[in-house]
């Protein structure tokens, strides 16, 4: 059986889903109380009106009967304030070399002022969103970990990977009614507070919750089998392929996909890649049967995957030479 957040909503409804309002639709009985957890990368919450788009949907989906969760970022807002104050803004595979300094700055960014902007966009709808740390109640867990370049660890500072969730805060937020709004700062056992990279922390506390789908928001069109060109996005693929590409991706891509691949291993649904740069993006990512961007589905959901995800054993090809 499928279990897409899709299911039982036909075409016309999502259309006058992306229309919006949602709330006066008649959704599906099927959507109700199903978690999806969206990430938002900081490259689509710099500009005010995409901020709002994308907390206009959030809240749409909660009167669809949804339960959204955020996950926020703010890489280029941490790396603006860093540029600031004149300490170094470097990245090994896609995460952030983070000194003790830089974790005050990451902290203080991400928590205290990203997070407090996306807040004030979903409340202007009503008194939905409530703003946390991974810090707060343990919710994330972290160990420090090293970037793996050309196959040798390098140590990047205060970067953790998180090696448990204790959703129950969430949860709790969701009971109530709320739309809860987490950054990627996370505890270490030894009480050190640690950098997450916002994709894997949205993609841990996904599969913590038992969520149906994992959207993450980006500001490129999805996966590109042909980049730094970006005409040909790879509109589907299965854990196992993604598997494949994996050793021959760069820059933010690399954690974002492992991101993916570890949600879709551990009983997330599916995992939608989307353009955070097109207004809506995540009504139509989720509300929609043909989602733009890269979707990856479990290995299990492979006859679900139309031709297009057939053709990344030669994306994977590609990205490497
Ligand atoms: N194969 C690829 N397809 C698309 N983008 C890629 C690819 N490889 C590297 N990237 C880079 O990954 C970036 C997205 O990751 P990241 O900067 O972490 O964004 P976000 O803030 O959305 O998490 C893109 O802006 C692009 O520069
Ligand atoms: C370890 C690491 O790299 N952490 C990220 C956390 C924020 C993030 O991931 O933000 P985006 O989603 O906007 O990229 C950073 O310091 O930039």
């Amino acid at each position: 059986m499928r279990t897409t957040v899709t299911d039982g909503v036909d075409g016309a409804t999502a259309v006058a889903a992306v229309n919006l309002p949602a709330r006066d639709v008649p959704w599906s009985e099927e959507l109700q109380g199903r978690t999806v957890v969206l990430k938002c990368g900081g490259s689509t919450l710099i500009d005010p009106a995409l901020r709002r788009s994308f907390a206009q949907d959030v809240v749409e989906l909660w009167h669809a009967g949804l339960h959204p969760v955020v996950v926020h970022g703010g890489g280029p807002q941490i790396s603006e304030m860093l540029d600031r104050l004149a300490l170094e803004v470097r990245f090994e595979a896609g995460m952030r070399v983070t000194t003790p300094e830089a974790m005050d700055v990451v902290r203080m960014v991400l928590t205290g002022r990203v997070q407090r902007d996306l807040v004030g966009a979903i409340n202007a709808h009503g008194p939905f969103a409530v703003g946390m740390s991974g810090e707060d109640a343990h919710t994330l867990t972290a160990e420090r970990r090293p970037a793996w370049v050309d196959g040798r660890a390098v140590d990047i500072g205060l970067v953790g990977d998180i090696v448990s969730v204790a959703p129950d805060t969430v949860r709790d937020l969701l009971a109530g009614g709320r739309i809860p709004v987490v950054s990627p700062v996370a505890r270490g056992r030894d009480g050190q507070i640690y950098n997450v990279n916002a994709d894997l922390a949205a993609s841990a506390l996904a599969v913590a919750l038992g969520a149906d789908r994992l959207v993450m928001l980006t500001d490129v069109p999805g996966l590109c089998a042909d980049w730094p060109r970006r005409t040909d996005v790879i509109p589907r693929l299965t854990a196992g392929e993604l598997d494949a590409l994996l050793p021959g991706l760069t820059g933010g891509m690399l954690p974002k996909m492992e991101g993916c691949l570890r949600a879709v291993r551990s009983g997330v649904g599916r995992v939608h890649v989307l353009d955070g740069r097109t207004p809506h993006a995540v009504l139509r990512g989720v509300l929609t049967e043909e989602s733009p961007g890269t979707t990856v589905l479990p290995d299990g959901a492979a006859d679900d995957a139309t031709d297009g995800s057939t053709d990344a054993a030669t994306d994977a090809q590609e990205i490497r030479a």
